[in-house]
Order: C-alpha cells, then sequence, then structure tokens
C-alpha cells in the first residue's frame, strides 16, 4: 500500500518518494540535512579517483595502482574488467524498465517491515533517522539456493536472466580483484578469498533517485559506509551524484559509461587490519534527472568468522580488529543503536 510505504518502526509518511517527486511536494522534514557541503563551493583543483584495469592486474605497475587506490580513498573506476558494455547498457535498460512500471506493479514486490530483500525505501528505525531521496530493489543472488523469487520483477521478463549473468560475471571479476587485492600487499592469492567460504554472499540493490526540488537540503543516500567486503557499482549512464569522501573532502565520482566503481567495504577494512580504506560515500540529489545505479555488495558466508590476515598483524601495525562473524546483522544491530559497527569491532 502506498499509504504505509514509508513506514517501519512506527514512522510513517504518507507519500512515496516518487510521488512526491512527480507532484513537485516540497520534501517532509524528515528528509532534511541541515547542511550538504560540496565540492563546487571548495576553491582547491578537484581530485579524479583512480582509475585500475583489471585486465592489467597481472603487472607489477597496476598492482600498485591498486594498493594505492584501496589504502587511500577505498574506491577506484575498474576499466578492462570483461564485462561487454552491450551486457551492462542491457542491465541499465532492464532496472529502468523495472522503476517505469506503475506503483502498484512494483508494490508486488514490496519489502516487509522488518526484512530486507524486497522493494521500497531505507529500514527506517528511529524517528530521528534522516530518510533518503531513493526507493530500492534489493535482492540476494547467491547463493542462488537462497534467492527469494517471488521477489524477482517478472517485468521486464527478462530482468531475472539480465541479474543471474551479471551476478556470475562480477563473481569472476571479484574473484580476480580479491585475488589481486592479497598479491598487492605481498600475501598468498587466497588470503582474503579464503575468508569469504565457499558459499559467498552476493546482493545487489538497484537504487532509484527520482529528481528532488531540495538538492541543497536532501540526500539520495546518506553519508555511509558499505558493509561489505566489496561492492561493485554501475552508475547510471549520465547522471552523476555519487561522492567519496577522502581527506575530509567530497570528492565527485565521474561517470565513466562502462567503468564499473569498486568501493572497498568494511569487512574488507578488518581483514586488511586497516591498510584497506572502505569511504564514506554519499550521493546527491539534482532538480530535473532521474539517476539509477546498480550496487552489487559481496560478503562471507553465513557464520564464517572474519578477522585481520596474521601477516598483516606485526609489532609496527598491532591487531586493530578482533575477529566477528556475521557483520552484517552486526551493523544493523549497531544502526539500530545509533552506533558505527566497524568502531565497534576495534580493538
Ligand atoms: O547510487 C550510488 O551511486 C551509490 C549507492 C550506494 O552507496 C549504496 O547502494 O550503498
Ligand atoms: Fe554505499
Amino acid at each position: 500500500m502506498a499509504g504505509d510505504l514509508l513506514s517501519d518502526e512506527g514512522v510513517s509518511l504518507n507519500k512515496t518518494v516518487e510521488e512526491m517527486s512527480i507532484n513537485g511536494h516540497a520534501p517532509p522534514p524528515q528528509f532534511l540535512v541541515k547542511e550538504i557541503s560540496d565540492e563546487s563551493t571548495d576553491s582547491s583543483p578537484p581530485v579524479p579517483i583512480p582509475i585500475v584495469d583489471i585486465s592489467l592486474l597481472s603487472e607489477e605497475d597496476e598492482l600498485q595502482k591498486l594498493r594505492s587506490a584501496l589504502s587511500s580513498g577505498g574506491c577506484f573506476q575498474a576499466i578492462g574488467h570483461g564485462i561487454p558494455s552491450s551486457f551492462l547498457d542491457k542491465l541499465r535498460e532492464v532496472a529502468k524498465q523495472f522503476f517505469a512500471l506503475p506503483a502498484e506493479e512494483k508494490q508486488k514486490y514490496s519489502r516487509s517491515a522488518h526484512e530486507v530483500e524486497g522493494y521500497g525505501h531505507d529500514r527506517v528505525v528511529s524517528e530521528k533517522q534522516i530518510l533518503d531521496w531513493s526507493t530500492r530493489l534489493f535482492l540476494r543472488v547467491f547463493p542462488e539456493d537462497q534467492r527469494r523469487l517471488n521477489l524477482w520483477p517478472e517485468t521486464p521478463n527478462d530482468f531475472s536472466g539480465v541479474l543471474h549473468d551479471y551476478g556470475v560475471k562480477l563473481k569472476c571479476v571479484m574473484d580476480i580483484l580479491f585475488k589481486a587485492m592479497a598479491k598487492s600487499l605481498d600475501l598468498e592469492e587466497n588470503s582474503f578469498l579464503s575468508q569469504f567460504g565457499d558459499q559467498p554472499i552476493m546482493q545487489v540493490r538497484f537504487n532509484f533517485y527520482p529528481p528532488c526540488s531540495r538538492p541543497d537540503m536532501v540526500l539520495g543516500v546518506k553519508a555511509h559506509s558499505d558493509r561489505s567486503g566489496v561492492t561493485v557499482l554501475l552508475q547510471d549512464e549520465v547522471v552523476e551524484g555519487l561522492q567519496i569522501l577522502k581527506d575530509d573532502r567530497w570528492i565527485k565520482v565521474r561517470v565513466i559509461p562502462h567503468a564499473l566503481v569498486v568501493n572497498l567495504g568494511d569487512q574488507m577494512q578488518i581483514m586488511s587490519n586497516g591498510i584497506f580504506k572502505s569511504p564514506i560515500h554519499r550521493v546527491l540529489t539534482n532538480t530535473s534527472k532521474l539517476r539509477i545505479s546498480v550496487a552489487m555488495f559481496n560478503e562471507p558466508e553465513q557464520d564464517k568468522e572474519i578477522g585481520p590476515v596474521n601477516q598483516l598483524v606485526d609489532d609496527k601495525r598491532p591487531r586493530l580488529y578482533r575477529n566477528v562473524k556475521n557483520f552484517a546483522d552486526f551493523n544493523y544491530e549497531c544502526f539500530q543503536k545509533g552506533k558505527i559497527a566497524i568502531e565497534e569491532v576495534k580493538i
């Protein structure tokens, strides 16, 4: 029901973000951020996000670029990933077609209160929470037998097939990346991969950001770090919005149409004993153009304990984090208490 779309823990609004956007309604107070500082008001030169060519990761120079990107900003634009541009366009197309369906059609896939998967807004845990100007479709892609296929859109009819194929292709890219990340730190190549187990989890979030009349006060996604191991993001092909916090400045992640943005997540920050950084990032809104992005998060299998790789702990770099399992659940518990999970696992 549209009436309670924005409701979880007793917090409710009677309009969806899309309805408010279409009708030109001013965003209600629950969406307003005090101040959104922006690079455009900053006089220093813009900082580019590094570009890493996945097809060159067997070469020392590219490995060093990878290491430097992950240990400074925690983010890079991946090119040479081997996924055809035409396939990425197809993925964007099915996402666009899904979000363009009538509200009643999309609501067949609605996320139930207190659940993670399905279509809707972000989970609301308190009345003080600032809400995101977006709707999403969140689905588990792997392990395959854990898919909740009743939440996978039937329209467009190639949605599920394209999503499955994308998951398979990204799994290969992620394997290459995890091995390269280990090699870049002079570790045995499976040092990170083995912590993900035999049944790593991959979950996708299709993000839809409608135009917003107050981009000066409303965010598409508020500042956060990803709780994943690694997140691979396909940005909108034209509309920008994503920013990464680096050295206290918000850096724009410009659109390179067929590049994939790789963001390190909290769990890899833990496994790398803090050498790799999980960046704080956010999404801005704009007044005229809708934006769609597709984020794929990978995480260790259920109940697998993760922690800093032993070889990355020594006298000069003592162990920064304790071991933890089911970090995703732990992260949510912390979020409910207003705490930051990665801080809570610090020693
Ligand atoms: O839409 C984007 O560019 C980023 C989305 C994001 O940060 C997320 O889904 O975690
Ligand atoms: Fe994110």
